[in-house]
């Protein structure tokens, strides 16, 4: 896998509601759309599941990301840049925004395990609508030396939600990269050869 020295990357991209796309497929809707946890579903189709911290530190949020958390100005807030990889193959770019309050308690152990495993483990998350993008270049190409993907895919995909815990909000990112199994149809011939 190769060394990642690059953070905070960001994702450059206009999010707006899934009505507004043509999404091209059920499958990708479905994947798109999908209110467990992402983590969860991945891991279900591979036994090589990997979370590679690019980065998490006390910086600025983007425009787009401090104008969807209404408390942004009242607190303070780390910003986690993460690819999860299946089979050896990055699947998803994921970028939070966390208040720091919960990085430095609840959260102050979470390292590289995923940020999915603390959310859907807790009844208090609520999970508001999803907001789409459709990106045309791979936020992570400037980091992945070596051939990206054996998937031509001309647009990427991504999602983006808020979470609320408490008197806590936070914002996570998704990017669905090239080799991600919500490109590849779920037939269990092609399924089967291409994720496993
Ligand atoms: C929110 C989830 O956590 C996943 C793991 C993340 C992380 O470890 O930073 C970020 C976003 C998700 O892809 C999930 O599994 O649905």
């Amino acid at each position: 896998m190769p060394q990642i020295n690059q953070f905070p990357l960001g994702i450059k991209a206009t999010w707006n509601q899934a009505a507004q796309y043509n999404i091209p497929n059920q499958q990708l809707a479905d994947w798109l759309l999908h209110t467990g946890s992402l983590t969860e579903r991945l891991q279900a189709l591979t036994h090589n599941f990997e979370v590679r911290v690019l980065g998490q530190a006390t910086i600025d949020a983007d425009e787009s990301e401090q104008a969807a958390l209404v408390d942004y100005d009242k607190h303070d807030w780390q910003i986690r840049e993460v690819i999860l990889y299946g089979n050896g193959k990055p699947w998803v770019f994921a970028r939070s925004v966390l208040p720091e309050h919960l990085c430095k308690t609840t959260w102050a152990t979470l390292g590289n395990q995923p940020l999915g495993q603390r959310i859907f483990n807790d009844d208090n998350f609520v999970r508001s609508e999803f907001v789409i993008t459709q990106l045309a270049s791979n936020p992570i190409a400037s980091i992945e030396d070596g051939p990206l993907t054996e998937h031509e895919t001309e647009v990427l995909w991504g999602r983006r939600s808020a979470f609320q815990i408490k008197d806590w909000h936070l914002l996570v990112a998704e990017i669905f990269l090239p080799d991600c199994p919500s490109y590849i149809s779920e037939s269990a011939d092609s399924l089967n050869s291409s994720v496993k």
